[in-house]
């Protein structure tokens, strides 16, 4: 799924060109749509792939790595496209774009490549051509994904759709933030007699300030998380440096408020993407990261309406008001995620991951014997079982599981127990 992601997103740039070439902007619109479709999906991709590769020992480290990488090419984007638009045209601009997702293209074939050659996915392959697989229709294919999904949503756990709702409101002030802040800070603090040009200039190398902090500390903050866990702390003190970072902007110069929000977002985004694998057994965790990346979506896509709605009806304070009631919403969750993590036997501020992912592959099973005590829920597992397998479709995940659960199971046994608690999960 990967390639063909990452081929919708090339498709969507050349559709893109093509519209900026011929000046039809319906052209540019539909193909930011196939942009969209093959941007955020490839992004789930690569965040299971990362798990997949990473977890149980340095994941939060490469997801930081990965969110670095993405930062970097947002402030490259920000310095080279006005250069190229104004040494070049506006049109090279956009055919650069067409390149630099061919290379992204090439990228992931070497990706996939890799993936395939060293992971149990060839063995798992071989498993699965070796057993008669049923056709079904492309029409039942459709149906039995959206039936899935419905299936996997109604167990995600309360913390999942905390943590969910914390990671859309943490975004929100930052990314529709971003959006509005060259407004915002011509307004509040860039003087009203220099032209609107010099101020928009001096606005977007501002506006670059968190980006580049993130871009910088997001290993940083990857490797502590690694090392220490304390995943909820994190995320709490992120919350309340959103909260300062806003009661500061209209007071300070800005740069020590988008410093700091910066700050906050390399905490936050270095520690939500792992801790995410963390709450969601990994048979789901693409349809998890799917889901938490939807409403995401939802919400800092809906969110640039609201403010400027917003801003209409007020002005740019009013604006910085409403970002710092977001932050208090942040705080709030970020504090209802303490409660619920505080009754889970092992806290997802503990720094042994293994430990954490034995904790919720246990809890799941657990929640699998209960339901499966009534015999129609046997019924029920075996009927939807036997329908995963007739599919195809998570077989194969569910082949790579079991190969996993298998190697875990050995050098599990090798592992020295810290405690009581431990010894009982490990066993
Ligand atoms: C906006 C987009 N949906 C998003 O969340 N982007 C993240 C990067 C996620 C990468 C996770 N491996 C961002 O921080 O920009």
């Amino acid at each position: 799924m990967t390639l063909v992601f990452v081929f919708f997103i090339t498709l969507g740039q050349v559709i893109i060109s093509m519209g900026m070439k011929f000046r039809s902007l319906e052209l540019m619109i539909f193909g930011r749509f196939v942009f969209g479709i093959g941007g955020e999906s490839f992004n789930i991709c690569i965040n299971t792939l990362i798990v997949n590769w990473f977890q149980g020992s340095e994941l939060s480290f490469a997801q930081s790595i990965n969110l670095s990488m993405i930062r970097v090419a947002s402030i490259l984007n920000t310095f080279l496209t006005p250069r190229i638009a104004e040494y070049r045209s506006m049109n090279t601009c956009f055919t650069f774009g067409v390149f630099v997702c061919l290379f992204s293209m090439f990228s992931s074939i070497l990706l996939v490549y890799f993936d395939y050659k060293l992971s149990n996915q060839g063995m798992v392959d071989q498993m699965m051509a070796s057993q008669p697989q049923q056709q079904v229709s492309n029409w039942e294919y459709i149906k039995n994904i959206f039936k899935k999904i419905k299936k996997n949503t109604s167990k995600f756990t309360q913390i999942f759709w905390v943590l969910t709702c914390l990671m859309v409101s943490l975004y929100i002030t930052v990314i529709s933030f971003n959006t509005f802040s060259s407004v915002i800070l011509t307004d509040l603090w860039l003087p009203k007699e220099n032209s609107i040009q010099r101020n928009q200039e001096i606005a977007g190398e501002m506006m670059s300030v968190p980006y580049i902090m993130a871009c910088l500390l997001f290993p940083v903050f990857g490797l502590i998380c690694d090392k220490y866990g304390q995943r909820v702390r994190l995320l709490i003190f992120s919350s309340f440096l959103t909260l300062v970072s806003f009661i500061l902007l209209p007071f300070v110069y800005p740069i020590t408020s988008l410093a700091i929000l910066g700050f906050s977002y390399a905490i936050f985004g270095a520690v939500i993407w792992p801790t995410i694998s963390y709450v969601v057994p990994s048979k789901r965790l693409g349809i998890g990261y799917g889901l938490m990346s939807s409403i995401q979506n939802l919400g800092t896509g809906l969110m640039p309406l609201i403010i400027a709605f917003i801003k209409v009806q007020g002005n740019s304070m009013t604006v910085v008001i409403t970002f710092l009631v977001i932050s208090l919403v942040s705080i709030y969750l970020s504090f209802v995620l303490q409660r619920i993590d505080s009754q889970q036997k092992i806290s997802l501020n503990d720094s042994d991951q293994n430990l954490i992912m034995l904790n919720l592959e246990e809890n799941n099973k657990s929640s699998y014997r209960s339901s499966a005590s009534t015999s129609q829920k046997e019924n029920e597992f075996q009927k939807s079982s036997t329908n995963d397998e007739e599919d195809g479709l998570i077989s194969s995940n569910n082949h790579a599981e079991i190969l996993r659960e298998t190697q875990e199971g050995i050098e599990n046994q090798n592992v020295e127990f810290q405690d009581d608690e431990k010894q009982t999960l490990y066993i």
